[in-house]
């Protein structure tokens, strides 16, 4: 048994094994258990997004093929059974279930990212249950994640959750593939990734999995490095779900070296180039610091460089960098709105992207070495 850290949001991946355990069609087979996980969870004031595989395996039975499914007819199979994997978790739930399909290309793109993020933040904010997939009708190779436990994990990191939860068919990471060698062990706490970690993955395990153990551990070494902890649990041992109430469980843990929000200021703080400066009154200068506002249109007097959105951009106040971020408008649209009260945003624009320039969970403070405070 590994002891959880306490968590707030999790991401909870479900992979085809769980769906369609018989590699046909939807089942409640082992849903059904995981439902109640999240409910119950729900109840106790955590926040659950869903990553759902299934989609292949669950419209394979209506595009039959003899051969190896050709891209064309996996894409077909997809779209099938997209429908049918998203009404499957609907009918365990009176919350609304929302479908969020997403390529590699979108998760890459700035505006796009932000848009997930918001999107996110508003169906948890509405308390509907995010349910994430790759959208794989349209995405080829070239723009794929591949596998959704790659997925979940820049799930993870764009939900801002603290916790990744992967519901396999076998108990967690162990020395070797327990299906090929009888003596190996489960091991229970993985706090570093390395080559010798990544070796010990083989392949999947049945034929509607992606990946297998390997790109378990590609998705819990991402999230390890961004503070997130990761776990890797039977989604078919209905026990697990009972554990995992209780914190402590049979499975794999990965634990993170430090807190998600220092993870994320580190992130913003050295990773990001910034593509321009907001120039704020002292007012907005004030609310930012030390209420840990948001940066709205009122406070901002000048732009600076020209920027997209979703980019980064230094926050200065009587010529001093105070803070860093992503805005939500591009350096053209933050030239009109900038001095407007937020409800004035629509009619400047034409649209709404919300009422925060800067959103205070993209923003991170800065000390007068620069260093997040
Ligand atoms: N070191 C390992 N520890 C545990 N499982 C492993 C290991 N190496 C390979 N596997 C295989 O990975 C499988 C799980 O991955 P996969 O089949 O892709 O399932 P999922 O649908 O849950 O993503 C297991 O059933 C197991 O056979
Ligand atoms: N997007 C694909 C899932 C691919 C995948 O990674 O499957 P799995 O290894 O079962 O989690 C689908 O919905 O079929």
């Amino acid at each position: 048994m590994t002891q959880l850290f306490s968590w707030q949001r999790a991401v909870l991946k479900v992979g085809s094994a769980l769906i369609a355990p018989d590699g046909l069609q939807c089942s409640a087979r082992y849903l059904l258990t995981i439902a109640h996980f999240i409910t119950a969870s729900r109840a106790a004031g955590k926040e659950i997004i869903i990553v759902s595989s299934g989609s292949v395996a669950a419209g394979k039975s209506q595009v039959p093929v003899t051969h190896c499914p050709t891209i064309a007819e996996k894409q077909a199979m997809a779209a099938i059974g997209q429908m049918q994997m998203m009404a499957n978790w609907q009918r365990f739930f009176d919350i609304p279930c929302a479908q969020v399909l997403v390529t590699a290309a979108d998760l890459q793109h700035r505006q796009r990212y932000v848009n997930i993020q918001a999107t996110l933040r508003e169906l948890l904010a509405h308390g509907a249950l995010p349910v994430v997939n790759e959208n794989d009708t349209v995405a080829v190779d070239e723009l794929k994640v591949g596998d959704n436990d790659n997925l979940a994990a820049h799930t993870a990191m764009v939900a801002q959750a603290d916790t990744l939860i992967i519901c396999s068919d076998i108990d967690g990471l162990f020395t070797a593939d327990p299906r090929r060698h009888a003596d190996a062990t489960l091991i229970e706490t993985v706090s570093h990734i390395d080559a010798s970690v990544y070796a010990l993955a083989g392949g999947p395990g049945s034929a509607v999995g992606t990946g297998g153990m390997l790109t378990k551990l590609q998705a819990a070494h991402k999230c390890m490095d961004s503070g997130i902890q990761g776990l890797i649990v039977n989604g078919k041992n209905p026990a697990v779900f009972e554990q995992l109430l209780t914190g402590r469980v049979n499975g794999t843990h990965f634990i993170p070296s430090h807190s998600p929000a220092r993870a994320r200021c580190a992130w913003l703080t050295h990773t990001l180039r910034t593509r321009g400066t907001l120039h704020i009154d002292t007012g907005a200068s004030q609310a930012l610091m030390t209420r840990q506002t948001s940066l709205l249109p009122a406070g901002v007097v000048a732009v600076t460089g020209s920027f997209g959105a979703g980019d980064a951009v230094a926050i200065q106040c009587h010529g001093v960098t105070i803070a860093k971020g992503l805005v939500q408008y591009d350096s053209k649209d933050l030239l009109t709105i900038k001095g407007l009260h937020s409800c004035q945003i629509a009619s400047a624009l034409g649209y709404y992207q919300g009422d925060e320039v800067v959103h205070r969970d993209n923003l991170v403070r800065l000390n007068d070495g620069g260093q997040p405070t």
